[in-house]
This record gives structure tokens, sequence and C-alpha cells, in this order.
């Protein structure tokens, strides 16, 4: 059976978007998610959301990274399906949906998403590390020479070393640009390799770098391979509400499979 599917991406972060209303996805087939993920035989996506009916608020997000297993929260493919529930008239220019990580509460302008993330009160402080949750695991870490890293080898002997194992970590390597910017580039579990950008991650570098002093600023911008995001918030005693994921999230193409 054909099936319809769009293509979205956030700063490069590209994703397949399925209309789930329906609940016609077997979302049990790790194949077909992987196949539809895939750039040679496939669509093409580092990851893949259904969007369906929810039966409190504006629709419900389910993620899976582009292995084919559901994962823990994408910022940058919930930003996309809100765009994406726009496209679909699910939505006019506000949301509140639920992911896998709590409710989300959402605002487009044109074509930039702002997506409000998880509270974040545990951020763990490592001799040259900083591991913190925002919806999903982040490593963040400095590297001077982040232009000419090797991401995808030391992203994945960390992501897959202790302590994080087979269950670990994404992996953030960060540079500071000023007081209130820094450049980002992340190994992403689930595809294994380094994504263009990716939104939970930004959200830990600019907690990460609030917290170690880095930054003195409530908005921070970040640099990605693939454009640039925001992250703003409040803080008090070492808690991080009110965090806001800000940057474009853009329609690719539609299509049948
Ligand atoms: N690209 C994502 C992160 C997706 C989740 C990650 N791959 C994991 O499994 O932890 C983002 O934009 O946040």
């Amino acid at each position: 059976m054909q099936q319809t599917f769009y293509k979205y991406q956030g700063t490069g972060n590209d994703f397949v978007m399925i209309d789930n209303r329906q609940q016609m996805f077997d979302k049990n087939n790790t194949k077909r998610v992987q196949f539809l993920c895939d750039r040679r035989f496939g669509i093409g996506a580092d990851g893949l959301l259904l969007l369906e009916n929810h039966p409190e608020y504006d629709f419900k997000m389910v993620y899976y990274n582009a292995d084919g297993n559901e994962s823990s929260m994408c910022g940058n493919g919930g930003r996309c399906l809100v765009a994406f529930a726009k496209q679909l008239g699910v939505i006019s220019n506000q949301a509140v949906f639920e992911a896998i990580d709590g409710l989300h509460h959402a605002k487009i302008n044109g074509d930039i998403v702002q997506l409000q993330m998880l509270d974040v009160n545990t951020i763990e402080k490592h001799d040259n590390h900083v591991f913190l949750n925002t919806g999903s695991p982040h490593h963040v870490q400095f590297e001077s020479e982040i232009e000419n890293f090797d991401i995808k080898t030391k992203g994945a002997k960390i992501r897959y070393g202790a302590p994080y194992n087979e269950a670990g970590s994404n992996v953030n390597f960060v540079k500071k640009l000023s007081n209130d910017a820094f450049r980002v580039r992340t190994y992403e579990r689930g595809v294994e390799d380094e994504t263009l950008s990716c939104g939970t991650g930004v959200t830990a570098v600019a907690i990460a770098m609030h917290f170690l002093g880095e930054t003195d600023k409530n908005q921070v911008t970040l640099q990605v391979e693939g454009g640039e995001l925001k992250v703003c918030f409040d803080v008090q005693n070492n808690t991080y509400s009110n965090v806001w994921l800000i940057g474009p999230a853009t329609f690719v193409f539609k299509g049948n499979i």
C-alpha cells in the first residue's frame, strides 16, 4: 500500500513526517522506519515522526530515530511537527502537544517555530564534560579544534563508552564564539553519525554554558552545521525553566512511497 509522506528539515536535521491520525502506520515495523529514513534506498532522514490525535491536546508526537527505534525527545523534530500540524490544518499559530517527555507548548511565526522544552534541574559536572537531559540525554564538552574534528569517530567512542554504554548518549562538541554565541557539532545516538543540527543538543549546550558561567545571558545563539538556533530560559537556584528552542522549520517536499 502506498504511504503519503512529507519531508521537513530544521537547520538541516531532516525528518519524514507521517499523518497517523487514522492509525494506519505499523508502529512496530522497525525495518520500515529504517527503510523510509535510508538515504540510498528510501526517502532519507535523520528520523521519522508520526502526528497522531490526542484526546485533550492538539496532537501527539511519536518519534523514531533513523535506526528504526522509537526514542526520547527530538527538539528539531518537534518544531518540524508543529509546522506540519499547521500545514495539515490541525493548528493555526500555536500548539500544545504531548511527546514522550511530556507536554510541549509551541508558537509559529512565518517559518520560525518556537518550542518549549523540558525544565532542567539536574546537571552533572564532570572534569571534562557536563551531562544533562533536555528530553534526550546529552554529553557536552569543549573542543577548540571543532572545525577539523572527527565528530563521528570521537563521538561514537564517547556514546558507546562508559558510563553510557549501549543505552548511549548524544554527544555535543562546543566552541565558545562570544559571551552569548557558541558553535556546536553533535553526534546523534540512533543516527550514529553527526547530524547537521540537534535541538535537544543545542538546548543542553545553552544550559550547560550558563551553568558553567561561560555565558551570563538568558538567550544564547547556537551555530550548528545547518544554520542557527536560539535558546532562551529562566534560571533560579540552578533550575532552568521556561526553556524555548527557536529556529526555522521548513517543508521540503511531499510524496508517496
Ligand atoms: N535530533 C534530535 C535528537 C533526537 C534524539 C536523539 N537521536 C536520541 O535518540 O537521543 C533533536 O533535535 O533533539
